[in-house]
């Protein structure tokens, strides 16, 4: 496969960009990322509405992926899906396991759970307590973890150790860094626990994302379509990696879940379901029917964004401002990159 051209999408002038952006300030039902609040910049592009909303900590050359996303999916459209429609999971963010019920009952019905680890703050028996809760709710779903790097060696291989016992379908970035990744997948094997290792953060934001895949540092890949730089550069990375691929949202708004839907249908094979289920964490979105899962699946569709719901979750006048200027220099890293 061919490297993507580094100029495609098209780029449009920022002056057409800020008139169509619109920022919204959506609430969360459950915190997530430490945020209660999650903000996007919304832009009309001719192909439909995209989203822009790398993380606020996020610097500029990492956000300017995003952007091309973002160009990619009101610009340039999606490629040809190869299925109409995509197995997700439900997410379980780091709640005391009396809430892990309330948090589920949001998803419908699903057969695969993600649940974070390793939260800042907590310890090991608070992650044993939310996943034998998840477990006794649905005994038979796929239940996997994500850690976000918050793990060191030593307290990943002693964690994943023990809770392999509520059946672990993998771990997703257990610890933060490649080489700590491929010691704890190694010394997993030697001692025969049967939990395969997932990369995330080691993909999306590494200089180089096919450097986890050739140090054989894990099992799979976790892949996000605005990190990634778009749907098509998404799809090139897993091709070239050739390890399999979950992919996961960027807790976007229905319109960023576009992205990634578009992204899971486009892939050849898609052996886990998709963290695309996101939507149900919010409490709100910009169409009047998102992209929520029915019976496990989100639908292959465009999504319809409502001109009354960008005025009731319109960001505050600093806050729109906020995302305007950053438009404005990420769209200059852009520009310099097809220069
Ligand atoms: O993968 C999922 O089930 C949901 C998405 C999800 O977990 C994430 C979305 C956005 C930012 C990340 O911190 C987080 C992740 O680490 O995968
Ligand atoms: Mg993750």
């Amino acid at each position: 496969m061919s490297t993507p051209d580094p100029r495609a999408p098209f780029l449009p002038p920022l002056a057409e960009l800020r008139e169509r952006a619109r920022v919204v300030a959506v609430p969360m039902r459950v915190r997530f990322r430490g945020v209660m609040v999650r903000e996007a910049l919304l832009i009309e592009g001719p192909e439909g509405w995209s989203e822009f909303s790398p993380f606020p900590e996020y610097g500029d050359s990492e956000a300017a992926s995003w952007l091309r996303s973002a160009l990619e999916a009101g610009w340039q459209g999606f490629p040809e899906p190869v299925r109409q429609q995509v197995p997700v999971n439900a997410t379980v963010p780091a709640v005391p396991a009396a809430r892990v019920e309330e948090v589920l009952a949001r998803f419908g019905g699903v057969g695969a759970v993600k649940v974070k680890v390793a939260e800042q703050g907590q310890d090991l028996a608070q992650d044993h307590a939310r996943l034998a809760e998840v477990r006794r709710l649905l005994p038979l779903a796929a239940i996997r973890v994500d850690a976000n790097g918050g793990w060191t060696e030593g307290e990943a291989l002693a964690a994943l150790t023990e809770l392999a016992d509520y059946r672990l379908e993998y771990a997703e970035q257990p610890v933060a860094d490649i080489p700590g990744l491929r010691a704890v997948r190694n010394e997993l094997r030697r001692r025969e626990v049967p939990v395969l290792i997932a990369a995330d953060e080691s993909v999306r934001r590494e200089e180089d994302p096919l450097r986890v895949a050739r140090e054989d540092a894990a099992d799979l890949l976790v892949i996000k379509a605005a990190p990634l730089g778009g749907v098509r550069r998404a799809l090139d990375l897993v091709a070239r990696a050739g390890l399999p691929a979950v992919v996961s949202s960027a807790l976007d708004t229905s319109v960023g879940i576009r992205a990634g839907v578009a992204l899971a249908a486009a892939l050849p094979e898609l052996p886990y379901a998709c963290g695309l289920a996101t939507v149900s964490l919010m409490n709100g979105d910009v169409t009047d029917d998102p992209l929520v899962p029915d019976g496990g699946f989100l639908p292959v569709r465009r999504v319809t964004v409502s001109p009354a719901l960008l005025e009731t979750f319109a960001a505050p006048a600093d806050r729109r401002q906020w995302w305007l200027d950053r438009l404005e220099r990420v769209h200059r890293v852009l520009a310099g990159a097809a220069g």
